[in-house]
């Protein structure tokens, strides 16, 4: 299992400073959508030319014009772009094809979805790589908010997968014993006072 670290900041010395102490333990990158909607491309390309070696992830979380966001994304160093799994078919399908232009991969977040292992099995059909089972901040912050429907979401898919949403060295064996592909973590990161030891931290709970 991957792991990648979700870098929720707003500039770009902050992403790259994270991602200097982080990247020695991780596989992916992400530019997380508020870094994205702070900074700009240039934000991606930064941090694909200071990390030329990792898989650099833009959050863009796309709902329309789905070629051209990735097309530009790619164009400025991602690897992977997401687009919401509510977007039109369409939306997908114009995105997907944008990533096989440029040789890199879309990434469909179901945040949101009501049924997303349905969901899953539609959009990977449509092209997408992989799906990230995720719970935004706000919905990790409701009542009755529970982790565990991630990864049977995740299970009952019967497709590639990432995890994305309250991933901690507590919850990050679960996630790779659901067969998740991808663990995502974001706050147990860069939230640590020491980024590097907690991104080490993290990789060590990963068998
Ligand atoms: O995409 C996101 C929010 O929309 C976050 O990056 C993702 O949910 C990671 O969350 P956490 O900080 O709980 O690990």
């Amino acid at each position: 299992m991957k792991l990648q670290f979700a870098m929720d900041t707003l500039t770009t010395e902050a992403a790259l400073e994270l991602a200097a102490a982080a990247a020695p333990h991780v596989d992916i990158l992400e530019l997380g959508t508020p870094l994205i909607k702070s900074e700009g491309l240039s934000a991606i390309r930064a941090i694909k030319d200071a990390h030329p070696d990792k898989i650099v992830f833009a959050d863009l979380k796309t709902m329309d014009a789905g070629e051209l966001e990735a097309d530009i994304a790619f164009g400025a160093g991602a690897d992977l772009v997401t687009v919401l799994g509510t977007a039109g078919d369409s939306t997908i399908v114009g995105a997907v094809k944008a990533a096989t232009k440029h040789g890199k991969g879309i990434v469909v977040d179901l945040i949101g979805v009501k049924d997303k292992a349905a969901r899953a099995k539609e959009v990977v059909e449509l092209g997408a790589q992989f799906v990230e089972m995720h719970a935004g901040l706000d919905e990790q912050a409701e009542d009755g908010f529970t982790f565990s429907t991630l990864l049977d979401d995740g299970r009952a898919s019967g497709v590639p997968f990432s995890v994305a949403g309250g991933v901690s060295v507590s919850t990050i064996e679960s996630v790779q014993d659901a067969g998740a592909d991808v663990a995502v973590a974001g706050g147990a990161i860069y939230g640590a006072p020491d980024v590097g030891a907690a991104a080490a931290a993290l990789r060590a709970a990963i068998k």
